[in-house]
């Protein structure tokens, strides 16, 4: 079993400096080495293809509220390429953000290989904003409702394919989710288990519905897209915006290793990890989940 670690060092999605340092501090924390004792072949071909391309776009003006939209655009398409490369090449990719606006690119590139996947996206927020309902224009809290083609379309993202169905998506840790996303979630009938229904359910309930809501019979490809803002800002405080009342590391590590359980994992984004927030300490912590995450969804158990 072959995965492609790769690393997105890209901040455009949102206005906070250090995200675009997530990758190279999980990957110093030796998260290659640790996917290895766990038994995967790791290819790992760096990431700077990203930077030069953030690079060439040079100064990108606002279009309506959209903010750094032809860079977000240009990352994206080519994180969609290397991803959906590797997904052909047999290595599952782990994509290490680099704020969220990146799973354009990597639920695209997935799509290109699994054309009938499904996405379990973990998250405080609901990602989902379109160019009507954004108020800030940061794109990071815009990138679903690209997947799913809702919204007036914008030139620049034209090569963002529809290929995202609502019935095909379910949500875990929402907590701060925008009035228009909230309706956009309700016209659509998307399935949002949110920190109400973890404290309802508790975890192991939660994960069997929202797997059964788009994963059946389990024999659905899972792209898992992990903002490690879902989880408390006491278990993750190194991240853009974090939201109280999140899930536990426990919480958050079951879904990880109960998705890693149905064998049906394809693809999986460690997302929002900001090293220049907080203090060392806090930084050291929210590297260290991040990899133990990345871990739990691929493979490593308790016992
Ligand atoms: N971390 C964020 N998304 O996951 N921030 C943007 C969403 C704010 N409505
Ligand atoms: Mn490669
Ligand atoms: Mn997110
Ligand atoms: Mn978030």
């Amino acid at each position: 079993k072959s995965l492609a670690i790769v690393g997105c060092p890209f901040s455009g999605g949102q206005p906070r400096a250090g995200v675009d340092q997530g990758p190279i501090h999980l990957i110093h924390a030796g998260l290659p080495k640790q996917l290895e004792e766990l038994g995967w072949k790791v290819h790992f071909d760096g990431h700077h293809q990203f930077e030069d391309v953030s690079a060439a776009i040079g100064p990108d003006s606002p279009i309506g509220k959209l903010k750094n939209p032809r860079r977000v655009s240009k990352v994206c398409e080519e994180v969609a390429k290397v991803v959906g490369e590797h997904a052909k090449n047999g290595q599952l990719p782990v994509t290490l953000g680099g704020d969220h606006s990146l799973a354009m690119g990597t639920i695209s590139g997935t799509f290109e290989k699994y054309p009938d996947a499904c996405v379990v996206w973990v998250d405080a927020h609901a990602d989902i904003n379109t160019t009507d309902t954004t108020d800030s224009g940061n794109i990071h809290g815009m990138p679903v409702s690209f997947l799913l083609g809702l919204g007036e379309k914008v030139e620049e993202f034209k090569w963002v394919k529809p290929v995202l169905k609502p019935s095909r998506l379910v949500y875990i840790g929402l907590r701060d989710v925008d009035a228009g996303e909230k309706r956009i979630l309700k016209e659509n009938n998307i399935k949002a288990f949110s920190m109400h229904e973890v404290d309802k359910y508790g975890i192991g309930k939660v994960v069997e519905m929202a797997l059964d809501h788009v994963n059946p019979n389990r024999d659905r490809p899972i792209h898992l897209s992990f903002d490690v803002d879902a989880l408390d800002p006491t278990v993750a405080p190194s991240t853009g915006t974090p939201v109280r009342g999140g899930l536990t590391f426990r919480e958050g590590h079951y879904i990880c290793e109960a998705i890693y359980e149905t064998g049906c994992l394809v693809a999986l984004d460690i997302m929002e990890v900001n090293p220049s927030l907080r203090d060392a300490e806090s930084v050291r912590q929210t590297v260290a989940v991040g990899c133990s995450l990345a871990r739990s969804a691929l493979g490593e158990t308790l016992l």
